[in-house]
């Protein structure tokens, strides 16, 4: 099964910025990188790819679905934290979780149980009753992905997602990534980090001024080098079409 499937999807906005012609998969089973600068539109792209954001061209799906059309259907399939984690700040980290897995479609039989394996997949118990708002920023992004990955959905997309991590919850998040993937899920990830991503993706794609420009092979020597030739080669490729 293929779980993000997008062909020559794109938005421009005001001002000319934003994402053109991307045709990129996620497959089930893949744990796949996008990598690019400050700016290069790996949130933006994320935000099409999820139906945050309406696309102007192109098209997406996601295990088959519109994700525009079928909020219902991939509310279990689908799990995502771009940008900023959200939380109740007035609920505890526990409710927020429990309130989390309904809405991704837990049964209520089985949302104590769910919600206890990931507080402590994610070493989050010692928080489950501090409310949201009081959390510190690494564990309110722990709470977070503790949201987007409860469920266990098919689908995995995340923005950052070691932001404000300390290195304990770095291999707790790159656990806890392998391990779906190994299961089946599709997850993409973005990060500016290459060495972190480089340990655990199947596949790295760059994104350049809002263009796909390659991918690189994660287990290949000088990966930083290989990812700045590529930027760099492109930055001067479209300086000499601007010319
Ligand atoms: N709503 C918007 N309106 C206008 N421009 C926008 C909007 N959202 C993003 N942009 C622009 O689109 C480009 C891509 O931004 P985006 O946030 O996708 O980059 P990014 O790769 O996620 O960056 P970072 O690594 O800094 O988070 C930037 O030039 C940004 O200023």
């Amino acid at each position: 099964m293929t779980g993000i499937e997008a062909a020559r999807l794109g938005r421009t906005f005001a001002g000319g910025a934003g994402v053109h012609d991307i045709d990129m998969r996620v497959d089930a089973g893949s744990l796949h990188a996008l990598i690019g600068l400050n700016g290069a539109g790996k949130s933006t792209l994320m935000r099409l790819l999820l139906g945050m954001l309406a696309p102007q061209r192109g098209s997406v799906r996601i295990a088959g679905h519109d994700p525009r059309r079928a909020e219902a259907e991939l509310g279990p399939l689908v799990g995502h934290l771009i940008e900023y984690p959200l939380a109740y700040g007035e609920l505890t980290a526990r409710a927020n979780l429990e309130l989390g897995a309904r809405l991704h479609g837990v049964p209520a039989a089985e949302v104590r149980t769910t919600v206890a394996r990931v507080l402590d997949e994610l070493d989050l118990e010692r928080f489950s009753d501090v409310r949201a708002r009081r959390l510190s920023l690494g564990n309110r992004q722990r709470l977070g992905l503790a949201s987007a990955l409860q469920h266990d959905p098919r689908v995995i997309v995340l923005d950052e997602p070691s932001n404000a991590l300390d290195p304990a919850g770095v291999v707790l998040l790159r656990e806890a990534l392998v391990r779906r993937a190994r299961d089946g899920a599709a997850v993409l990830v973005s990060s500016h980090h290459l060495d972190e991503v480089a340990r655990i993706a199947d596949v790295i794609t760059v994104i350049n001024g809002g263009r796909i420009i390659g991918s690189l092979e994660p287990r290949q020597s000088e990966l930083e080098h290989a990812f700045f030739e590529l930027v760099h080669a492109d930055d001067r490729a479209r300086a000499e079409v601007a010319a």
